[in-house]
């Protein structure tokens, strides 16, 4: 019998597909984690002359074996075609997980280590949207899921671990594979991946105009800790999810800029589905 937790996976990710995913659709992201089995188990069941027109870009190793067990066209995030100004098409729709969501739809993500492929297709899309469960909710990131994960060159670990203990980080520690490997997990870019412990981060609204990106009591503002973490070297990329989704990027006339989802759908404990969007 399905466990209250998997059954609001898969409520979540029935009920963002039937939202977000229109039939007129042809290039589509699919994330990484256990709760995107239940999304493309959602796409899968939609008639075939509907998925047949679609190609699906994954996030990684994990969402590349389910598109093609589900037989869904498989595709690549580096093959996507040029529109008619010669511009990169941006994916339709792209589905995801969270480690957990704040009130601000910042996210943190990256506990399947596959965090840079991730945000590389959440900002290829134009609309990103995130299907979660209960436990993922949470005012401010940091506060049930305590640490960042920060993907690094592994020659790099050692420096980056240094600096982040400067930012504030209490005993950031590089992710093992134990059991199932002996020594650190390696991504499928061939990375390590950091687990940072912060304190709970703000988000703009918490913050005065004079702030620059800290509290009075020291703890980090969403957008200032990621941006100051993605500008140390070796960082390849950081698993917060920050600043515009990709309609708020294109209507500013940005590629590729869009990290957060237009939408993230919970699956409740009470089987309800609960829908949160910018505000
Ligand atoms: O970011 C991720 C992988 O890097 C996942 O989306 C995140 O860890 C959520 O996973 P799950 O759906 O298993 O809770």
């Amino acid at each position: 019998m399905a466990t209250l937790v998997e059954s609001a996976k898969k409520a979540a990710a029935a009920q963002a597909v039937h939202d977000h995913l229109d039939p007129s659709y042809t290039w589509v992201g699919i994330g990484s984690g256990s709760t995107v089995v239940y999304v493309v188990d959602a796409i899968a069941a939609l008639p075939r002359n509907v998925t047949s027109k679609m190609t699906f870009i994954p996030t990684g190793d994990q969402s590349k074996l389910l598109i093609i067990a589900a037989g869904l066209r498989l595709g690549s995030i580096d093959l996507r075609p040029l529109d008619e100004n010669g511009k990169v098409r941006p994916l339709d729709v792209a589905f995801d997980g969270a480690d957990e969501v704040d009130d601000d739809l910042n996210l943190i993500k990256g506990g399947g280590a596959c965090l840079w492929q991730e945000k590389f297709v959440a900002a290829a899309a134009k609309k990103f949207v995130c299907v979660a469960d209960y436990r993922k909710i949470s005012p401010r990131l940091c506060t049930k899921w305590k640490t960042i994960p920060i993907e690094v060159h592994p020659l790099t670990a050692a420096d980056v671990l240094r600096e982040l203990r400067h930012l504030g980080s209490s005993e950031p520690e590089i992710r093992q594979g134990t059991p199932n490997k002996a020594g650190p997990v390696v991504t499928d870019n061939g990375m390590w991946l950091i687990d940072a412990p912060f304190a709970p981060l703000l988000i703009p609204r918490d913050l005065s105009e004079e702030s620059q990106g800290k509290g009075t009591d020291g703890s980090w503002e969403v957008t200032a800790l990621a941006e100051k973490l993605k500008s140390l070297l070796g960082v390849v990329e950081v698993g917060l999810f920050y600043g515009m989704n990709g309609i708020q990027a294109q209507n500013a006339g940005l590629d590729r800029q869009g990290q957060k989802p237009v939408a993230a759908y919970f699956g409740m404990e009470d089987g309800r589905v609960r829908v949160q969007s910018p505000e």
